[in-house]
């Protein structure tokens, strides 16, 4: 049994979703999972679904959709196989807790991925790759150094055929090279409900500001610092008798939850983006 996920959005029309099903039943696919949402500003269909099939070509079935409904609607359009596991760079600095979790998730096997290697501009986390038998590389970076750092981290992330990198609070801003080769494929956790408070130290800016709402946001990267369109986000109250270690201590355990449904999200095929903002299929 072959199961797909497919990936849809164009002008909206009348017919699409009934066009697209027909589609499927005539290719003897059965639909379970179905979902769509029509932008009316910009009158842009989105829809993701998931079929499955007895007996399946996947080059056939491109060739086929793009002949019957993708020319005909001028659709963008995505198929993945959904037993297929998406390769995941993880990237770190100094910080600890992102790391760990998500290597205990996928050491449980609740990420359906592979992590090939994990790269790092300083040392300090090395023994966590070890402990999980995760190739570390480390590539120190400076401002002179920045760009042979970054084709170095190219290198690697070719070599290795690479399908999505994880910030899991890596401490450099990535420029536009790595970011134009991987386009809404590098999720970053930031430690703020954004967009209050972008940069490196955003629970010293909460406290000074006197907020009594934290949160975190993990979202894909753009080349403007904190910008780009958000996967999830998630709060928490806090209060004017917290210290900025309780603020760092509340941030820690939801940045570990917010990001790591933010690559559950990615993995599943469950986020659309348009117009710097994401469509999540949940
Ligand atoms: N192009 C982008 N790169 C990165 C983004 C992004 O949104 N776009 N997010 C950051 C993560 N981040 C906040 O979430 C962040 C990281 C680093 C800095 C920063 O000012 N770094 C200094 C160096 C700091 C140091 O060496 O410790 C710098 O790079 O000059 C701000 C925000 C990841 N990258």
């Amino acid at each position: 049994m072959k199961k797909i996920t497919i990936q849809i959005h164009c002008k909206d029309q009348s017919g699409i979703i009934a066009s697209v099903t027909s589609f499927i039943a005539n290719k003897s696919g059965n639909i379970v999972y179905i979902d769509q949402h029509v932008d009316r500003e910009q009158n842009i269909f989105f829809m993701r679904l998931e079929s499955e099939f007895n007996s399946f070509s996947i080059d056939t079935f491109k060739t086929e959709f793009i002949t019957v409904l993708a020319s005909k609607f001028k659709m963008k359009w995505r198929i993945y196989d959904a037993k297929d596991k998406p390769k995941m760079a993880i990237f770190v600095s100094k910080y600890d807790h992102c790391l760990y979790d998500i290597l205990s998730r996928y050491n449980s096997g609740e990420l359906h991925c592979e992590i090939p290697f994990i790269v790092s501009n300083h040392q300090d986390l090395e023994y966590i790759a070890q402990n999980f038998n995760i190739p570390f590389y480390h590539i120190p970076v400076s401002k002179s150094t920045k760009q042979d750092a970054e084709n170095k981290q190219l290198d690697l992330l070719n070599s290795h055929n690479i399908d999505f990198i994880v910030l899991a609070r890596y401490m450099q801003i990535v420029s536009r090279k790595l970011i134009d080769q991987f386009q809404n494929k590098i999720i970053n956790i930031h430690h703020s409900f954004l967009p209050a408070f972008v940069g490196a130290k955003p629970y010293h800016s909460a406290l000074k500001r006197g907020v009594k709402i934290i949160g975190a946001t993990s979202h894909y990267i753009t080349e403007e610092l904190d910008a780009g369109p958000i996967i999830e986000q998630d709060v928490a109250r806090v209060t004017h008798t917290h210290s900025i270690d309780d603020l760092i201590t509340k941030g820690r355990d939801l940045e570990k939850i917010v990001l790591a449904t933010a690559i559950k999200h990615h993995i599943n095929r469950k986020v659309m983006v348009y117009n710097n903002k994401t469509i999540i299929f949940y």
